[in-house]
């Protein structure tokens, strides 16, 4: 009921947003931040995260990322989702660090809604979805990856992806933890996460972060072939079995929704937590200069 009182809220906030066109017989729906190509013939839609300079994943981001969502999946011809960047060298720089810092409690409490809302429609989502993992996917970009029933990465050493919150100086929360774990195992993911370890495609492989490296330039042809022999599977018993496996760890932050926005609002509002990602935002600039 919350999910989807919430996901009405985000349609409403974007129903102005949206252009269409039609290229080689596929539909191709683009708002500002997230371009669609949708191939209704198929079935699949390939959604490419469009948010410069690094994708980071802003409210209007996410806004518009769910209403997109939200369009295939109320189409039945869609049975499958390929995830991409539009900009190949960063996949996802995760959360948007300027929706985290100087900001008030209400604006926190929304954004942490709008975050726990992308990871619980994109976990639950009855579609097939395949991550071409197309450049850098540090924390929030990598949970976005982990979210996907199969993660492809392009064999890029300079590209790496994994939760490196602790190297910000905060604490990725339980769903990204739980989420975590059940892709890598407990003792990696204790390592890992205490460190905020991203590692390059070849390591990521090796722990199962992701499910396969190819080289950068068939990241999407991949993604393609994946996603083909999933689609041969009966979609009644590939979602049953989806949501077997997945929906204890949904409803464990469904049932803890308000708690855990509470939660976040308290944390991020900490002076001590405020500094650290002022350290790291500096960081960043001087990394630059
Ligand atoms: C209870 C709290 C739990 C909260 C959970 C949080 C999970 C998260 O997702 S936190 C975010 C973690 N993300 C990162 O640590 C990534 C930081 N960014 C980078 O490492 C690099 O930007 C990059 C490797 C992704 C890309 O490098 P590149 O050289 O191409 O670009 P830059 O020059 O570094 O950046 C360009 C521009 O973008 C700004 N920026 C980068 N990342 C973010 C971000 N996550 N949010 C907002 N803005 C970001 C960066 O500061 C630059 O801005 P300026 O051009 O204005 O200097």
């Amino acid at each position: 009921m919350a999910l989807a009182a919430a996901g009405r809220v985000l349609l409403q906030a974007g129903s102005r947003l949206g252009r269409r066109e039609v290229v080689d017989g596929a539909r191709r729906f683009a708002n500002k931040r997230v371009e669609v190509e949708a191939d209704e013939a198929a079935g699949i839609a390939v959604m490419k995260l469009k948010n410069p300079p690094v994708n980071s994943l802003s409210l209007e981001f996410l806004t518009e990322f769910l209403i997109s969502l939200e369009k295939l999946e109320n189409n039945k011809n869609f049975r499958g989702v390929i995830l991409t960047s539009e900009r190949p060298g960063v996949f996802s720089a995760g959360l948007d660090l300027m929706e985290m810092y100087g900001r008030n409690p209400a604006h926190y409490a929304e954004y942490w809604r709008a975050v726990q809302e992308l990871w619980l429609r994109l976990y639950l989502s009855n579609m097939i979805l395949v991550c071409a993992i197309n450049g850098t996917s540090p924390a929030g970009g990598c949970l976005m990856a982990l979210t996907c029933d199969h993660r492809i990465m392009a064999d890029n050493p300079k590209y790496t992806i994994g939760l490196n919150e602790s190297q910000l100086g905060i604490v990725a929360p339980f769903w990204f933890k739980d989420n975590f774990v059940n892709t890598v195992g407990y003792r990696t993911a204790e390592h890992a996460l205490q460190l905020g370890l991203l590692f390059p495609p070849a390591e990521a492989l090796k722990l199962g972060i992701v499910d396969e490296v190819v080289p950068e330039d068939q990241v999407h042809s991949k993604a393609q072939s994946v996603m083909a022999q999933w689609m041969a599977i009966p979609d009644h018993s590939r979602q049953l079995t989806k949501n077997m496996m997945r929906k204890a760890m949904a409803d464990n932050l469904i049932k803890q929704r308000e708690a855990d926005i509470q939660n976040f609002v308290s944390f991020i509002s900490r002076d001590s937590i405020q500094k650290s990602l002022h350290t790291y935002l500096e960081k960043l600039k001087q990394k630059k200069g």
